[in-house]
């Protein structure tokens, strides 16, 4: 294990798109809120993290670009429909000879200590991903100079990212960076680990939400 001072890349659709899995059980408008706040707390998060330098955010969304930049993150423009791999190799690119971690925004319940050990970890490789909590996609990939990141995001990314050469990353005590939030069953798992403030808040103000997620 090395010290090594990262560059999170955190990718984030459009919100109006985001979080498509959730739409059963949340009406739009408060989904397009869920999923800023999410945003928010893993942005918020990040930031707190020793072992972080600093946050880019690559999205194309007005509301979420002003919102996280007042937290801290600077915001890439992100290319027109082109998906979240090609986002993160933009977002890469504008950030040459960094170690940069690509990280989902849809970790609410992280821990910024629990990030800088994933991070201390993925130090020691050239290139490291973290599975998430399913085991079949990652939350986090990582890479130092001169190695690339190589984003294979989407379906399966765990087998792809160890395809692809990529370190699988066994840190354990991880929960909170593992957890991401695709459905209303993976949202119940983040408030029961505990969630950043901007989750909390937006949770407790959607008196549906109790409803929606116990059915
Ligand atoms: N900038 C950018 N980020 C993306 C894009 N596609 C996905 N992401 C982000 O990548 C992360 C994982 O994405 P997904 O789980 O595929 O999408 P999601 O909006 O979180 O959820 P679903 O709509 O239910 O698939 C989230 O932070 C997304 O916002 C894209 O085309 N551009
Ligand atoms: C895009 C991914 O995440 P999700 O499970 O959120 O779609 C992934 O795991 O590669």
């Amino acid at each position: 294990m090395r010290d090594c001072e990262w560059t999170l890349v955190v990718p984030l659709k459009p919100l109006r798109a985001a979080k498509s899995r959730l739409a059963a059980a949340v009406p739009d408008a408060d989904r397009r809120a869920l999923a800023l706040a999410f945003a928010e707390d893993t942005v918020t998060a990040a930031l707190a993290a020793a072992a972080v330098r600093d946050v880019v955010v690559v999205t194309n969304d007005p509301l979420a670009a002003r919102r996280l930049t007042a937290l801290g993150a600077r915001v890439v423009p992100d290319l027109p429909d082109a998906g979240l791999n090609a986002a993160l190799a933009h977002g890469a690119a504008a950030l040459p000879g960094r170690a940069l971690a690509a990280l989902n925004a849809d970790l609410p319940a992280l821990r910024p200590a629990e990030l800088s050990r994933v991070l201390t970890e993925a130090a020691g490789h050239g290139r490291a991903f973290l599975p998430d909590a399913a085991g079949i996609g990652t939350t986090l990939l990582a890479a130092r100079p001169p190695a690339a990141l190589a984003p294979a995001f989407g379906e399966a990314s765990r087998r792809a990212h160890l395809a692809s050469g990529a370190v699988e990353l066994s840190t354990t005590g991880v929960e909170s960076v593992r957890r991401d939030v695709d459905t209303a069953a993976d949202l119940r798992v983040a408030l029961a680990l505990g969630v950043g403030r901007a989750t909390a808040a937006r949770c407790g103000e959607l008196p549906g939400l109790a409803d929606a997620l116990s059915a």
